[in-house]
């Protein structure tokens, strides 16, 4: 098979895709390959009149994302070392396609290869990247209007090795141009399709792949190249780095495959998947910046890991391990460490361990951990926090989950130790307070709930008010609205707008002790009930927000019933719910999902936007519409039709 040897070429290797993309993402699991996805940190600020070319821009830019991913994995990977029992095996675990962002930095191993990727729209001699905001997009887009444009997307192809723990690398680079034309846009199309939100994360403002596709008249080149990622070229790239030239003489291995040939990837058919080096140096592999470079002659040179070893079942020793990645979050947090670190990193082990009174040794390790985990830095100074820590991992803040991680290293720690029992006993996995539901819960269980809750909801409350335009409604009940951290921000965003918190008599007791940075308004106000048994406050929008994902089919169908018979024609149904974790890897990338909410891989697998805009449907909705919500969420909105 000709197109199998291709990707087969880094079948035995670690390579990383230092993206967020999930297109990028899909592009290269869609051909097979196996990688795991560390977005890259590089700021993206490279001064463009620096450039000759707009394609000189984007080739940097992809090369300075994969090295920073490159630098940073070498220097992540030595702690992760010092955890090892005394006596265990240091084991090269194999690449698996899409690990979490905490496992990755357990792995023992640097990255071979890392992938960089940088897409951008040129039209007029202006670079256009991702529009900042709506305006932005607008700008962009009226720009494209009834022309042609060139999108290039630039590659780097990062080869690591590491010799006397000094990281070395080589970067093959290349580009691709595709033209691309636009028709002429009006302002109430632009405006409808900026208001979709699809420009938001995308080059140019625009996703060719998606809605934007229909304001395309044409397309010259790769498709995929304006997607974010030039397949066709990047196997090309690889045949070139990889062709090993056969001896004269030596029979090309007969070929029994039905797909046809694609003559430019023939040379790769010579080693039948197998992973010969990169060609050397003189076959087109450039220095990657001013570091050091050595020559690359053997596989050996990758980390002893050659292509005729078989895989190692790395996902399963992953799973097996992947609780202690938790619990050194969980402790950190629980200790103190990110609040200690927020403003004055960088500090010293032994400056941090006196301010949480540890041990010394004790907190050297834990810090190390922490910084493999890519939640501090480590410099020679000593850790600090990383902007991720700051902001959502110390305990204050708008965006603090501290609340969230006291949750879940408390009951839900204490529900999963037990977790035998309840699978003999036909328990729920759920904390013991919430079994028995919150009016037998003591304050103190309640409150913990709660500060999770509250956390979550600042967290999102934001984008769930804003993915709609929900100006038309006057009044708004938000059912499970817990401490009214969403109520809040609703009010804020829509002056207009009175709304009420429905919730258990327990938590609406409480929920005064909880504030925002939203100014208190008596817009919002707090009704005590039961969503299963006492009829609902009357409103023209009902809501609910992380709430429902984990409900079983005929709970969900029996409850969303009864709202749509209450609801009058006109009303709206606004649901912000957990995406199922593949789609929502795409806006972040699960790296960028913060650490501590990567909690979907253990019960109902989160229904898609299609599956609640089908019930809603079935239901009585219309004109029902989804949107993303930061990544996480996906938010769904239904229309009451008449009877
Ligand atoms: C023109 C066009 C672009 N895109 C996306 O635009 C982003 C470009 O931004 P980037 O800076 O290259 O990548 P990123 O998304 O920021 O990810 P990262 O690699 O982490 O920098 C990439 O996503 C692409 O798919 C589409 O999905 N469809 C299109 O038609």
């Amino acid at each position: 098979m000709l197109l199998r040897p291709v990707i087969g070429k880094l079948q035995h290797k670690r390579v990383v895709l230092a993206s967020s993309s999930p297109r990028r993402r899909e592009i290269l699991s869609n051909a097979g390959l196996r990688f795991e996805v560390v977005p890259s940190r590089f700021k993206e600020k490279l001064h463009k009149g620096s450039f000759a070319a707009p394609h000189a821009y984007a080739v940097e830019t992809a090369k300075q994302k994969a090295l920073e991913v490159a630098d940073r994995m070498h220097q992540a990977r030595a702690p992760f070392l010092g955890l090892l029992p005394a006596g265990c095996p240091q084991v090269s675990l194999t690449p698996v396609v899409n690990r979490c962002p905490s496992q990755q930095a357990k792995d023992l191993r640097a990255p071979d290869v890392v992938i960089g990727a940088d897409t951008i729209v040129a039209v007029g001699g202006l670079i256009l990247e991702k529009p900042v905001d709506k305006q932005d997009a607008y700008r962009m887009l009226s720009r494209l209007s009834g022309k042609e444009h060139s999108v290039f997307t630039g590659v780097a192809i990062v080869h690591c090795c590491t010799r006397d723990g000094q990281l070395d690398t080589e970067v093959s680079e290349f580009y691709e141009e595709t033209t691309v034309k636009f028709s002429e846009l009006s302002e109430e199309l632009l405006w409808e399709y900026i208001d979709s939100g699809e420009p938001m994360d995308k080059a140019g403002g625009y996703g060719i792949q998606a809605l934007g596709g229909m304001l395309v008249e044409y397309v010259r080149g790769d498709f995929l190249n304006v997607v974010g990622f030039p397949l066709n070229r990047f196997c090309k790239e690889l045949a070139r780095l990889y062709h090993a030239p056969r001896a004269p003489g030596t029979p090309r291995p007969v070929q029994h495959d039905s797909i046809p040939a694609v003559d430019t990837f023939e040379d790769l058919s010579d080693g039948e998947g197998g992973g010969s080096d990169p060609a050397p140096a003189s076959g087109g592999l450039q220095a990657g910046g001013a570091r050091p470079q050595a020559p690359r002659t053997q596989e050996a040179d990758l980390n002893g890991v050659t292509d005729s070893q078989p895989g190692l079942p790395a996902g399963l020793l992953e799973l097996m391990d992947g609780f202690k990645a938790s619990k050194v979050l969980l402790t950190a947090c629980k200790l103190q460490v990110f609040d200690v670190l927020k403003d004055r990193g960088p500090l010293s082990a032994m400056d941090v361990a006196r301010e949480i009174d540890a041990s010394v040794g004790g907190t050297a390790r834990l810090l190390d951990v922490c910084a493999a985990l890519g939640l501090l830095d480590k410099s020679d100074r000593g850790y600090s926090n990383t902007e991720t820590a700051s902001l959502h991992l110390a305990s204050d803040g708008e965006q603090s989950l501290h609340g969230l991680a006291a949750y879940h290293d408390g009951p839900v720690w204490g529900a999963f130790t037990h977790l035998g029992r309840a699978v003999r006993e036909g328990a729920a996995w759920t904390p013991e307070p919430l079994l028995q539901g919150p009016h037998k819960w003591s304050t103190e269980a309640t409150l913990q709930f709660m500060r999770a809750s509250h956390g979550l909801s600042k967290l999102t409350a934001q984008h769930v008010a804003t993915a709609f335009d929900l100006s038309p409604f006057t009044s708004a009940c938000h059912l499970g609205g817990c401490t009214g951290a969403l109520a809040h921000k609703l009010v804020q965003e829509y002056p207009r707008l009175q709304v009420t918190v429905f919730d258990l008599p327990e938590v609406i007791k409480l929920a005064g002790d909880f504030q925002t940075d939203a100014q208190p308004s008596e817009r919002v106000h707090f009704v005590p009930g039961d969503l299963s048994s006492d009829s609902l406050p009357p409103a023209d929008l009902y809501i609910f927000c992380s709430l429902l994902h984990d409900w079983p089919d005929d709970r969900l169908h029996g409850l969303l019933s009864r709202i749509s018979g209450s609801c009058k024609p006109g009303a709206g149904l606004l649901l912000a719910e957990l995406a199922p974790a593949e789609e929502e890897e795409e806006a972040s990338g699960a790296a960028r999902r913060p650490p501590g909410l990567r909690t979907r891989g253990v019960g109902r697998r989160p229904r898609s936007p299609g599956q609640y805009r089908r019930l809603l449907q079935r239901l009585g909705f219309q004109d029902v519409q989804a949107a993303r919500a930061g990544g996480l969420l996906h938010v769904v909105l239904g229309t009451r039709a008449p009877p």
